[in-house]
């Protein structure tokens, strides 16, 4: 469950995150979307104990973003989209350092990373022979959904999840995050892959300029609208409207 209330971030003059007032019950999957520069990994940042509120609060299952920030961060587990990790480690190096953060035993550490490496299709080898900077894209989004589900959190957050997952681990990645979500974790999914987020969540947040534009199931927001798509309420809603006709117009600048 996370409940915020009027949170807020500015950035000098700008309102970043703008008074978000919500609540996500357990076992609940939401896609938080927002066009560039929405708000949404600011949201996910405060959300998550990497950066502070201006103003307004907090709670992950009942526990004060603010005055109870260790107990939310061991509820917690984050999938930024950068994907940054410790480059100079091994994968297995890196998942041990963030088991040995959540206090979780080496034995049950070892026991755990090797059911991700299978879920995933990952040999052993791969954790150990090559160092996180060596991996290739897919291969470091795999370490790092890995290390934020290690601890078993009861939120999760994820930032472009699928970025760099080849067909296969998105397909499993989508029924991994809906079993989550039945065993009562509640999951936000920030994503521009407006087509997953449809099939994948159960209700979607459009957010813009900090602000919530719209809240509610997929497709009764797209019902409701008379839009013929999710994406198509998406650019309706964020003043996308007119697209074809100015990729037209700026693709006609290239005739010579
Ligand atoms: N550290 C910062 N300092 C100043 N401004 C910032 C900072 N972080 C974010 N912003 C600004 O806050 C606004 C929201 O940014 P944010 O990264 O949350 O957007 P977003 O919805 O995640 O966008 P995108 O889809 O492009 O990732 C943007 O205008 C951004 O420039």
């Amino acid at each position: 469950m996370i409940k915020l209330q009027s949170l807020t971030k500015v950035f000098g003059t700008q309102r970043a995150v703008d008074g978000l007032t919500l609540e996500i019950p357990s076992g609940e999957i939401v896609g938080l979307l927002g066009p560039n520069g929405a708000g949404k990994s600011t949201t996910l940042k405060m959300l998550t104990g990497m950066l502070e509120p201006t103003s307004g609060t907090a709670s992950i299952e009942g526990y004060d973003l603010l005055t109870e920030s260790m107990e939310v961060r061991k509820r917690v587990g984050f999938v930024p989209d950068s994907g940054a990790v410790f480059e100079s480690l091994t994968g297995l190096e890196y998942l041990e350092m963030i088991a040995a953060l959540y206090g979780i035993p080496s034995a049950a550490a070892r026991e755990r990373i090797q059911q991700f490496l299978a879920f995933f299709d990952l040999g052993f080898d791969v954790l150990t022979e090559k160092l996180l900077g060596a991996y290739s894209k897919g291969m470091r989004r795999k370490v790092v959904i890995t290390a934020a589900l290690l601890h078993n959190p009861a939120v999760v957050f994820f930032d472009e999840p699928l970025d760099g997952l080849d067909a296969n681990a998105a397909v499993g990645f989508k029924a991994l995050i809906q079993e989550l979500a039945r065993e009562g974790r509640t999951i936000v999914y920030s994503s521009h892959v407006l087509d997953v987020v449809e099939r994948v969540c159960d209700r979607v947040i459009i957010i813009d300029k900090g602000k919530v534009l719209m809240d509610g199931a997929p497709e009764a927001l797209v019902k409701e609208s008379g839009a013929p798509s999710l994406e198509r309420l998406f650019t309706h809603l964020t003043g996308g409207d007119d697209l074809e006709r100015r990729a037209a117009d700026f693709a006609k600048t290239f005739r010579s």
